[in-house]
């Protein structure tokens, strides 16, 4: 399946827009998001909660980097800081080199929930981020167009969200995150809710996508296979205040079989070594009181 998707992939042809012209003049070797001994502290009126404390991490264009860790040790608000939603207590979030200040317009943000608004078809979706940006009719007729074919749901442009499966409703999820064109595509656990072979034909979309557009993408995740397979780098979070624990360098190779990497003993290593590493902090796991 992998092998005839990536196919159907690599034969569209890809408009460059102004945005990947952008991208593509980066500077491979220098951060395009970086955390600078950041620290995100939350006064609420009855506790005070020290989500995340000194980090510094640093991700360079085109990275696909996941975020693992116990539940509550800040990894939603470190999205949150790089989408400009947050604003860290003390340190700094820099992306491009730049201090993130208000929304960041270079950034997508996917969560668990694909809030498709019910009552707009598939390619009414879809055209949400393109209607907001103002974009023509006839461009934008294109470029869903382009991105209905690119996701897989080519036939269904027309259907309502509850016409279709939770697979589809994924990947119509996925054509509106990239329908703006984000530099970076920031994931909340956007697979969470899929069954296993479900989340497989998702996670393989996405790396395709990935490869194909270039994208850095920031993927968190609770599944610790999800965070090896898909990842170019793994870091791995303490239980809170969220500090970085581990930071595995997975070496898999670009347009990998996800199916023939669970069996890889490579992969195996990598997972159990993350296991292994998860095993003490998630006794830890945030508890509500
Ligand atoms: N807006 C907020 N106001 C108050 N506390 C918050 C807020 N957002 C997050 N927190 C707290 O900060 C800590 C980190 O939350 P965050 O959602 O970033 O963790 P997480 O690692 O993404 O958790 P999970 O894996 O369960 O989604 C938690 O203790 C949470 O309760």
């Amino acid at each position: 399946m992998a092998a005839s998707k990536s196919g159907r992939l690599m034969s569209i042809p890809l408009k460059i827009t102004p945005e990947e012209s952008a991208s593509s003049s980066l500077d491979r070797s220098s951060p395009l998001i970086s955390f600078e001994d950041v620290s995100k502290v939350f006064n609420l009126r009855e506790a005070t909660f020290h989500a995340v404390n000194g980090l510094n991490l640093a991700i360079r264009p085109g990275e696909f980097v996941t975020l693992v860790g116990p539940s509550g040790c800040g990894k939603s608000t470190l999205l949150n800081m790089v989408a400009g939603l947050m604003k860290p207590t003390s340190g700094i979030v820099s992306y491009r080199g730049v201090p993130v200040v208000g929304i960041n317009q270079r950034v997508g943000y996917m969560t668990q929930a694909d809030h498709l608004l019910p009552w707009r078809t598939i390619a009414g979706n879809i055209s949400v981020p393109l209607e907001i940006s103002r974009i023509g009719k006839g461009a934008r007729r294109a470029r869903i167009e382009e991105l209905i074919e690119l996701v897989g749901l080519t036939g269904f442009e027309a259907s309502y969200p509850t016409q279709v499966s939770g697979g589809m409703r994924k990947r119509a999820a996925l054509a509106r995150l990239l329908a703006s064109d984000p530099e970076t595509l920031l994931m909340d656990e956007p697979f969470g809710a899929l069954d296993a072979q479900l989340r497989l034909a998702m996670q393989t979309e996405l790396l395709n996508v990935q490869a194909r557009l270039g994208k850095t993408v920031v993927f968190v995740t609770h599944d610790l296979d999800e965070a090896i397979s898909l990842a170019d780098r793994c870091v791995v979070f303490s239980s809170r205040p969220g500090r970085i624990v581990q930071v595995i360098e997975t070496g898999l190779p670009r347009g990998r079989d996800l199916l023939a990497l669970r069996f890889d003993p490579s992969f195996l290593k990598l997972a159990r070594g993350l296991w292994e590493t998860l095993t003490p902090e998630l006794k830890s796991v945030e508890r509500p009181t």
